[in-house]
């Protein structure tokens, strides 16, 4: 029988065994005693005091240490630029998986061209070691300035929300979910704390698409962590904004929305628990925040806020509320719903609390009861001088007495109250240092490695989390769609046409064409290489498949269980012009959906996404490197592709000139050279002239026709 009070191994009955490093519990990561034993290759130093090289970057001293990667200081020579140079452990690149999926999610991470995101220039691997080689940040961690600054103002507080959310939409839009969302990943960036989104994914050993390692173990920082990232279910871009969610709690409430003594009670209560409502925390959190922040936090992810660049517009709007973010300390304007008679903060504002014990007063999960786990039990009483927040409203400056309890970035610390005050008063003299800098970015930041004083005492406590059964089903819905072929031309330009009264074709109907709906398409000189190819009949998913799960449904084809990104390629290489015609069905779900055709090729990608947040329709993809989607090129419009409806998509590809079709009318028309369609690299296939089937995002889905009409060229069959 395990011990329930062994940290060591934790189990829980309704979770079953589990397995997390419980020093990330919290999110912070700390380093078994043995890391650091194998060496990193580095080829010799190029200056004394440097750590060493690796290819053209100069390895001058280490910032910081992660679960799988440490965190260099480098000098790239070719461009003579510092950088931030991240190398996997040697401790993991023995595994093949976890190397190539550092590398992929890198890569994908490295897709994303935004100001709320770190900029990741490379990632490869070089002498058996992979790297990241990324922008060098000045500025601190949020966990690190809440350690050593207490919490921010409310309105810094939504300030930083919404840039986090905004790198997250960035971020979805690409398909690519962050999986770790917490304070230490998003990063105040000096001098303005501007948030920078750090660690795409970076550190997932193992797993594919879900957070299962091979050996069943779930990945991720339980306090941040949605139930079904918990449960090792399949997760898709919501699992963020429940993170998201738990950050913001976190921020305006002080706590943690779900707590618990051991890394089994926590994740027992994010699976059964609600949290406690944020105004009885903090009744200066205006209902609108508060009402927020409990959506994000909902158990089912349907029940969110759908995405991320929504969760930015009510940040948005919140932040623009008259009288919405009173300043700590004051009292809330005239109509301010009265705080909840149960609050045991109601009248004070708790980010001015004095008492060092407020929080375990209040039950908060850093209450230090008698028979706690030592592990736990200690972690709370630091000494903090007034906040600076990471903020240009400077008089939202929370004023803070010397002495408080800090509740918030979960440090685990082990050892007596007197050692944590002591502690506590290094990290104070520290952030101090630190909040200066924020301050100066021309001052050299002063760093601290993850396994330094703060890690010394930690221990990595591995807690099994079982493949149990499933409380939350996401439904994200996505199906693309990739065509191989086109001819580049000297100019390009997109139209747009506004489709108003967009609706799906009823079940049974006779779905539009390109024929019906284009009488010009319907005179051209039919096939030059014969009659319409049914590429449903070609396709066969085992021969096929190329990412994710598809099978047969009579003559139909079935993306079940899809993952991102699900590839099939077909058997048919297009030649210069040709006719494409689908009906495709959505399972679930009726947000998301998209549908792409591209040219591997020549590079010419049409895609058409429904994306609710940014309400449009659109009819082209990728363009001179920029998604159409981003600059406004697409059909507007809030357009849902609802599920259980067929729809008729439908593309011409003429010698510099695309339309794009649903329902018979034309969404976008591109004319121009196709030289600047790119596709992710996600979605390539083998043969990049092949016709592919590309499963944007996670929901099952179902063709019932797919067929191609040969215009102009030398379009083949594959064997
Ligand atoms: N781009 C960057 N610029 C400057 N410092 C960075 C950068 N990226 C990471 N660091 C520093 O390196 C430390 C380690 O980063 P890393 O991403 O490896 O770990 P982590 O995010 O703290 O933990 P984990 O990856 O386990 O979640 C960070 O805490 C930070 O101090």
């Amino acid at each position: 029988m395990p011990d329930s009070n062994d940290p060591a191994r934790i189990t829980d009955p309704r979770l079953g065994s589990l397995l997390i490093s419980a020093s990330d519990h919290f999110g912070v990561t700390k380093h078994p005693a043995s890391w650091g034993s194998a060496a990193l290759a580095f080829g010799p130093p190029v200056a004394g005091g440097e750590v060493g090289t690796l290819g053209p970057y100069r390895v001058v001293k280490e910032l910081g240490r992660g679960a799988m990667g440490a965190v260099y200081l480098a000098r790239d020579t070719r461009l003579d630029r510092d950088l931030a140079l991240k190398v996997m452990l040697p401790e993991f690149t023995a595994d093949a998986e976890a190397k190539e999926r550092f590398l992929r999610e890198a890569k994908a991470a490295a897709r994303i061209s935004h100001d709320n995101v770190v900029t990741v220039y490379e990632a490869d691997e070089r002498d058996g070691i992979p790297y990241i080689a990324m922008q060098l940040l000045q500025g601190v961690s949020l966990d690190a300035f809440l350690q050593n600054k207490g919490a921010p103002a409310l309105r810094s507080a939504v300030r930083i929300a919404r840039e986090a959310a905004l790198g997250l939409a960035a971020a979805h839009e690409l398909g690519t979910v962050h999986r770790d969302i917490k304070p230490a990943n998003l990063w105040l960036e000096a001098p303005r704390g501007r948030v920078k989104l750090l660690d795409f994914g970076l550190a997932r050993p193992g797993g594919a698409d879900n957070e299962l390692t091979k050996s069943g173990a779930v990945l991720g920082t339980p306090a941040f962590m949605s139930p079904e990232q918990a449960l090792g279910e399949r997760v898709d871009h919501r699992t963020d904004l429940f993170s998201l969610g738990a950050v913001l709690y976190l921020l305006c409430t002080r706590q943690l929305p779900f707590q618990g003594a051991s890394v089994g009670a926590v994740l027992l209560a994010l699976g059964t628990k609600e949290p406690k409502p944020v105004r009885a925390q903090n009744v200066n959190v205006p209902e609108s925040l508060a009402e927020l922040i409990h959506q994000l936090l909902a158990k089912d992810p349907e029940r969110r806020p759908q995405t991320a660049a929504a969760v930015a517009n009510r940040l948005q709007e919140i932040l623009e509320q008259p009288a919405g973010l009173a300043a700590p300390g004051t009292a809330e304007g005239p109509g301010a719903p009265p705080a909840p008679s149960n609050s045991q903060v109601a009248g004070a504002d708790p980010w001015t609390t004095r008492t060092p014990s407020s929080a375990s007063q209040r039950g908060g999960h850093l209450a230090a009861k008698p028979g706690e786990p030592r592990l736990l039990r200690s972690m709370a009483v630091v000494a903090i001088t007034p906040p600076m927040p990471p903020d240009e409203e400077q008089e939202e400056k929370t004023t803070i007495g010397a002495t408080r309890t800090v509740i918030s970035s979960g440090v685990l610390w082990e050892g007596t109250r007197e050692e944590s005050r002591k502690r506590a008063r290094e990290e104070n003299a520290r952030g101090e240092d630190e909040g200066a800098d924020l301050e100066r970015p021309d001052r050299p930041r002063r760093r601290k490695a993850k396994g330094g004083a703060r890690g010394k005492k930690a221990r990595v406590i591995p807690v099994l989390i079982g493949t149990g059964a499933a409380v939350l089903v996401a439904a994200f819905v996505g199906v693309a769609l990739i065509v191989a072929g086109g001819k580049p031309k000297a100019t390009d330009s997109v139209q747009q046409e506004t489709v108003k009264g967009f609706t799906a074709a009823k079940r049974g109907d006779e779905v539009s064409t390109i024929g019906s709906a284009r009488k010009d398409l319907k005179n051209e000189s039919p096939t030059a290489d014969g009659g319409p190819i049914d590429l449903l009949a070609l396709a066969d998913p085992k021969a096929h498949a190329v990412l994710g799960e598809w099978k047969k449904n009579g003559k139909s084809l079935v993306g079940v269980n899809p993952t991102f990104p699900g590839v099939l390629q077909l058997p048919y290489e297009p030649g210069d012009e040709y006719d494409i015609e689908a009906t495709v069905r959505r399972v679930s779900g009726d947000e998301y959906f998209g549908f792409q055709l591209v040219a591997g090729g020549h590079r010419i990608n049409v895609a058409i996404d429904t994306w609710p947040s940014k309400g449009y329709f659109s009819g082209m993809g990728n363009i001179a490197g920029e998604s159409l989607l981003n600059n406004g090129t697409g059909v507007k419009g809030r357009q849902l592709v609802q599920a259980g409806t067929d729809y008729a998509v439908a593309c011409s590809v003429r010698k510099g000139k695309i339309d794009v079709l649903v329902n018979g009318t034309v969404i976008t028309s591109y004319k121009g050279a196709f030289t600047h369609f790119w596709i992710h690299s996600d979605f390539r296939t083998p043969n990049e002239k092949a016709l592919a089937i590309q499963i944007g995002y996670t929901t099952p889905f179902q063709i019932d026709r797919l067929v191609v009409t040969p215009v102009s060229g030398n379009g083949k069959i594959l064997k």
